[in-house]
């Protein structure tokens, strides 16, 4: 196997390059390459991971030059600036470092507060020009002061606990935030306009989603205490900024701390120049401990998956850990396996399929194996369909996916069956992998038969009468067509009948048709696996 090539288009710490070579990946550290558009466009092609953190735009434009990419991986928290599902249907895995940087970035806020509260900038440079202003920055102490925490997940959280050792009561507004967690936390869980009206000052840990955009706007300045202080260490368009800007001209904002702003990198903005505004440039996640930590994460996350197929921290595939993917591995090959069996089988629209999991199978990451079959069942009729957008590309056809696990064995330890519902019929595959860890196909429409999967095969259906084997197999010697396998099962004595062969080279379309000219024959038809 040629190993792997990743290419880091931003400027991650470079202990990221040594994990990819000590992994055996072959990476190009190119620090500068993410803000040069059209440089990135037409290296991607050449790559199979791109190692990122804010400053590379992962467009829809971008991925669809991207011909051999598998994995993104952000080193750090925000993926607003990949079109997930941009990569999601063209079945690349996103993932980010979702814990690296938050302590680090929740340091960032308070630090962003205290600047604020105390003018620190601005005294620090009018006192280095010589003036001892003493009198004109008279700051507000924290003690006792109302923290209201717009968004409180990982980095709220952080911020809550530092902000009540700080002696501050916090309220918070989230609405994913369970009573039970607000109560852990000290903090009075709150809707957004008490959260206004109460704060004297105002942090935000959101995304920015379409529900978080501009959430902060002149309505819900109107709606603060005079004398707030704002503080936004998220993204850039959470807040309205000429808005923010208004309420600092006219007395009612006494001061905003940013780190992010609308357009990045900024080189102007309506807040800058305001009194008692502290800027600074997206430096929420610059220390060097957080920098180490994602740059690692990201690298040994995305080698995982590279190289051994785990998933971690993927934002649109399930995770996968590296021990179960050795376990899993087999049956991820079944599944594929199962699915494209009946995919290549299936010639009327598909209705929904039921994937029963039984015995050991029942008890695996079952999600990681039905993206795996879908992409094996839609795959003879789409191209580009893989385990990350398969789940997705089956929702938009409108086929409904139904899994059923069961502990309770049949003579088959374990097994997963598969029951495809197109427009003409219902049709059933099930398989299992035996010991040696090859995947066997034990039964096909109710009848039995066991049956390894090889790259060229021949699926017949025929009516059980005597003379039909002798016929085919003369038939195929005739053309020269070697049998590797020859399986056969049947429901009862006369009736369907199914013949499953494996051969050793591709059938053409002349010995197709001399076979499905055989008298007895319902259907025949090629497979490939
Ligand atoms: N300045 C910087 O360098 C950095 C900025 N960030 C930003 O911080 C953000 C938050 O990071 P984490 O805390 O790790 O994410 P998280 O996912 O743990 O927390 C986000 C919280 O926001 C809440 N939320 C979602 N929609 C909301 C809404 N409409 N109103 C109120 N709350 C809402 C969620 O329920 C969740 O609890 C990231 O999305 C990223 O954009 C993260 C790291 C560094
Ligand atoms: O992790 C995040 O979401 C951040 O915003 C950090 O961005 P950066 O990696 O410093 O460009």
């Amino acid at each position: 196997m040629t190993a792997p090539r990743v290419l880091v288009s931003d400027k991650l710490s470079p202990t990221a390059v040594q994990v990819f070579k000590d992994r055996g990946i072959d990476v190009d550290y190119q620090p500068d390459l993410g803000k040069d558009k059209d440089a990135l466009l037409a290296a991607i092609g050449d790559y199979d991971g791109l190692a990122i953190r804010s400053a590379t735009k992962a467009t829809e434009k971008l991925l669809g030059a991207a011909s051999r990419l598998k994995v993104i991986g952000r080193a750090g928290i925000g993926v607003d600036n990949v079109d997930v599902p941009a990569a999601t249907a063209r079945g690349i895995i996103v993932m980010n470092t979702p814990f690296g940087n938050s302590i680090t970035t929740a340091e960032h806020a308070i630090a962003m507060m205290f600047a604020v509260a105390r003018q620190i900038p601005a005294a620090d440079a009018s006192t280095q020009a010589g003036k001892w202003e003493k009198n004109r920055f008279m700051g507000v102490e924290i003690t006792g002061k109302t923290l209201g925490i717009i968004g409180c997940g990982n980095i709220g959280s952080i911020v809550a606990e530092r902000a009540i050792g700080l002696r501050m009561k916090v309220v918070a507004f989230d609405p994913f935030l369970s009573d039970e967690r607000a109560v852990q936390l000290g903090v009075d869980k709150v809707d957004l306009d008490e959260l206004l009206r109460r704060a004297d000052f105002i942090t935000l840990h959101t995304p920015l989603t379409d529900n978080t955009r501009n959430i902060i706007d002149a309505a819900a300045i109107a709606k603060m205490k005079k004398g707030v202080r704002v503080i936004n260490c998220a993204r850039g368009g959470l807040v309205v900024e000429e808005d923010l800007a208004a309420g600092i001209k006219d007395g009612k904002v006494a001061g905003a701390g940013f780190d992010v702003f609308v357009t990045e990198p900024a080189e102007s903005s309506p807040l800058f120049g305001l009194p008692n505004v502290v800027c600074t440039p997206h430096l929420g996640a610059s220390t060097t401990e957080a920098q180490e930590n994602v740059a690692v994460q990201v690298a040994e996350q995305m080698s995982d998956y590279l190289l051994d197929g785990a998933v971690t921290n993927a934002l649109n595939m399930p995770s996968i850990s590296a021990e179960e993917a050795v376990r899993l591995t087999p049956f991820v090959r079944l599944a594929e396996d199962l699915g494209s069996f009946a995919g290549q089988l299936t010639e009327s629209t598909l209705r929904g399929i039921t994937i029963e999991y039984a015995g050991e199978v029942a008890e695996m990451n079952t999600k990681a194996l039905t993206s795996a079959l879908l992409a094996g069942l839609l795959r003879p009729i789409l191209t580009e369909v893989n385990m990350v957008n398969a789940p997705v590309v089956a929702q938009g056809r409108g086929i409904a996916v139904d899994e059923v696990r069961q502990s309770q064995r049949g003579i088959f330890e374990t097994y997963i069956r598969l029951t495809v519902r197109t427009e003409r019929q219902e049709r059933s595959v099930a398989g299992t992998v035996f010991s040696d860890g090859k995947a066997r196909l034990i039964q096909i429409k109710g009848i039995s038969m066991e049956a390894s999967f090889g790259p060229h095969m021949l699926y017949i259906t025929n009516r059980d009468k005597p003379g039909f084997i002798g016929r085919l197999g003369t038939l195929l010697g005739a053309e020269e067509v070697n049998i590797a396998t020859f399986n056969l099962g049947r429901a009862a004595v006369g009736e369907e009948a199914i013949a499953l062969i494996e051969v050793d080279g591709p059938i053409d379309d002349a010995v197709l048709d001399k076979v499905m000219a055989l008298e007895g024959v319902v259907q025949a038809k090629r497979l490939r696996f």
